[in-house]
């Protein structure tokens, strides 16, 4: 850039040389060779200097656009990381399409602001630096009367660059809640079919688009309002350094070809300006999606662990719940004053009505999030004071609604051992009762479930997430609702592999299904904190049962 810059301030001299010593000049003067040669090596300067600048900026281009690139790329995967890094209380009041929207969007200003910034603003500023000082050089006054606008300019950039900016926060704000509104609706189109909803649809998307679009012509209704001004102020310059100037070769003292240099620098003076100024409004679209990015990458809300951490025991005792009080908002408590034990090869079962907190206890286990009192024990050690890491190790999990990737059934059950082999997979195939449907896929055990498994119904793919959990090694194990959504004899088959899943480990199993607790060797039931009503009984089951006041 610093040479491209070279060349540019160069470009003028060849014309200066053609005017003063080939056309004006008088004969003879002070040219060896003649006007026509001075007119060809004016000419070929000129094309060699062109070419060249062509080359140059081809380089420099390609430099800036490309590390440009990588820098977003960097940028994308701190901010995807961090955003899977961060508290399940900030994903919990976050939106999934506002962060979409930050990883894309977002990146892709910051990238455009960078392009600029290397490939305009740097090569401007070096440029204006250059233009400076030879004009002043060759005619300080006409120096003084172009550089005049200057500062009417600069005022007109920073004024025009506050509006953009606020013009810009409200219209990335429309679009985060664009890409929101159009995840969830396009994510539950089959609700919205089913009901028969889609002007529901239409006029959700449809306020959230007429937003962006008003926000985004705001924002360019704000930075068009700039052009105008400064072509104006810019031609008042260009005028009066042509008035002055040419006053100056009328008297003499300035030759044709150096008013000319004067002019052509003038041009390539007020060019940066402009482009400096215009480039204002796209900075500042840098830097508002720059601040966005922030919000996800600074604030460091992950739970805190000790480092290094020592790990997790390895549940030979069990797990427990001590005196546990949880609120996912303050004051609105979910858990109080919760006990709960589940010792090492033992299975219990945690009954209890909707909205108890019985997922809660799971998420809790997990730390998923920490406990606002009392605390969670693996053999006596509690989870805070070992890494997150080898606490998760420590679990295998099966949530209500078990995330499928859109891969194949064999890495679905993989994903709960990596490395697991294929032989290890089938057998936890059987043990989860998937090799009764798996046979009717088209590829067997290699065939794609779909995104958000389509492919198989609700029941086959809880018996994939089962398999997930039969294969981990993990002590524990954590269900969540393993026979939601079964038929009535698939449910049973899922409760028998259960028994064949949870034989060895410590094992916690919410449910409603009671033909679940019959398998368990401890029923707990859990009162919703608030609730005064007694709790309806459980049906009856041949094991120990008990009730706990959570
Ligand atoms: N992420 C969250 N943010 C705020 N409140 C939440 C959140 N998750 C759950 N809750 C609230 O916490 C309470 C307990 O929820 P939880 O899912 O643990 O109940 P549950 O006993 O598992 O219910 P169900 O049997 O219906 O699954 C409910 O009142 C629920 O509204």
């Amino acid at each position: 850039m610093v040479a491209e810059t070279g060349v540019v301030l160069l470009r003028p001299w060849p014309l200066a040389l053609a005017v003063d010593h080939a056309l004006t000049g008088a004969p003879g003067d002070a040219t060896v060779a003649g006007p026509t040669a001075v007119l060809v090596a004016a000419a070929l300067a000129g094309l060699v200097l062109t070419v060249l600048l062509g080359v140059l900026r081809m380089g420099s281009d390609r430099l800036a656009e490309g590390t440009a690139e990588r820098v977003g790329d960097d940028l994308r995967r701190s901010v995807f990381e961090r955003a899977m890094t961060r508290s399940l209380r900030w994903h919990d009041t976050a939106r999934g399409g506002e962060l979409l929207s930050r990883v894309t969007t977002d990146v892709g200003r910051v990238v455009d602001g960078l392009v600029a910034l290397t490939t305009t603003v740097v090569p401007e500023l070096l440029l204006l630096l250059g233009v400076l000082v030879l004009i002043a050089t060759l005619q300080l006054e006409l120096a003084a009367v172009g550089l005049g606008v200057v500062p009417v300019l600069v005022w007109l950039t920073l004024d025009q660059r506050r509006r953009v900016r606020a013009a810009e926060t409200a219209s990335r704000a429309a679009a985060g809640r664009l890409a929101t509104t159009t995840q969830d609706l396009v994510r539950h189109v089959r609700t919205v079919q089913a009901f028969g909803r889609i002007d529901l649809a239409r006029d959700a998307f449809g306020s959230v688009s007429g937003s962006q679009a008003d926000a985004d012509v705001e924002a360019i209704r704000t930075a068009s309002r700039w052009s105008p001004l400064a072509e104006g102020v810019l031609a008042v310059g260009t005028a009066a350094v042509l008035v002055v100037g040419g006053s100056h070769v009328l008297r003499g003292d300035l030759s044709v070809g150096a008013l000319l240099v004067v002019i052509a620098y003038l041009r390539d003076l007020y060019g940066p300006v402009r482009s400096l100024t215009r480039l204002a409004g796209l900075l500042a679209r840098a830097d508002v999606s720059a601040h966005r990015l922030g919000d996800v990458l600074s604030c460091d809300d992950s739970l805190p662990e000790p480092v290094p951490g020592p790990v997790a025991p390895p549940v030979r005792q069990g797990i427990s719940l001590r005196g546990v009080g949880f609120a996912y908002r303050p004051g609105a408590d979910v858990l109080r004053d919760l006990d709960l034990t589940v010792g090492a090869g033992e299975t219990v079962c945690l009954l209890g009505p909707s909205g108890a907190g019985k997922s809660t206890v799971l998420h809790l286990l997990l730390r998923l999030y920490d406990v606002d009192r009392g605390g969670i024990l693996i053999d006596g050690v509690d989870v805070r004071h070992c890494s997150l890491a080898s606490v998760r190790s420590r679990f295998a999990f099966l949530p209500q609604d078990p995330w499928l990737l859109d891969d194949t059934v064999a890495a679905n059950v993989a994903l709960g051992r990596p490395g697991a082999g294929r032989d290890e997979i089938e057998a936890a195939c059987r043990r989860a009762r998937v090799d009764e449907f798996v046979d009717t896929l088209p590829l067997g055990l290699d065939s794609r479930v779909g995104e958000d498994a389509v492919r198989l119904s609700g029941g086959q793919g809880r018996r994939v997430a089962l398999a997930r959990a039969v294969v981990s090694q993990a002590p524990a194990l954590l269900l969540d609702e393993p026979t939601a959504s079964l038929d009535d004899r698939a449910a049973r088959e899922v409760v028998a592999a259960l028994a064949a899943a949870t034989r060895g480990r410590a094992a916690l199993v919410v449910t409603h299904d009671h033909r679940v607790a019959d398998v368990a060797d401890r029923v707990v039931s859990l009162r919703p904190v608030r609730s005064r009503a007694p709790v309806p009984r459980p049906a009856p089951s041949r094991r120990d049962r008990e009730e706990v006041a959570s």
